[in-house]
């Protein structure tokens, strides 16, 4: 994809569409996306499951990474953390990620994960292999 628009980076990401997962902005240095979730998304606590704001995370920084990639370069997650500051209870988790390393071989990407309050409820930091030859790994 040259200089892909959000939805065509959303539509290469099958398993964040089935979670509902959007992106809504896409630029090199910020990406950010949404996740509208209800109460099936959610733990025995009825609060968001981590699993859902890691795949939230995973979808926009690794779309984050894709954007600066060399040309006909892909990349796949090779570590994720996440910490998780409080509990995602209603409405819409928003993600903001940005590059924090851009080297030949790995790309590190941070994700902020906000609230409908603006509260920081979880923070990702994932590294992206940089995969020259993107014909073996879909983005
Ligand atoms: C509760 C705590 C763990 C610790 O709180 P602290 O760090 O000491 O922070 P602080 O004292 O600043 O309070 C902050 C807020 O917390 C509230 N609060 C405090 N104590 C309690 C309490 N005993 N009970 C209830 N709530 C308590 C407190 O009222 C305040 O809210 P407020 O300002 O009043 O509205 C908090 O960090 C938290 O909820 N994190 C999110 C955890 C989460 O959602 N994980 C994902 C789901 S797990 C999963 O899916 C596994 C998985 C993962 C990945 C992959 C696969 C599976």
């Amino acid at each position: 994809m040259t200089n892909p628009q959000p939805a065509e980076l959303a539509a290469a990401m099958p398993y964040a569409a089935r979670l509902g997962i959007t992106i809504d902005e896409a630029a090199p240095e910020r990406v950010t996306g949404s996740l509208a979730w209800e109460a099936d998304l959610c733990t025995v606590g009825k609060t968001l499951h981590g699993g859902a704001l890691m795949s939230l995370a995973d979808a926009v920084g690794a779309a984050c990474a894709y954007l600066n990639l060399p040309p006909g370069a892909s990349t796949s997650t090779v570590e994720s953390k996440t910490n998780f500051f409080r509990a995602a209870r209603a409405g819409t988790v928003r993600a903001t990620s940005r590059p924090l390393h851009m080297g030949r071989t790995f790309v590190v990407v941070q994700t902020d994960l906000h609230d409908d309050d603006n509260r920081l409820v979880a923070q990702t930091t994932q590294t992206q292999a940089v995969l020259p030859d993107s014909s073996r790994r879909a983005p």
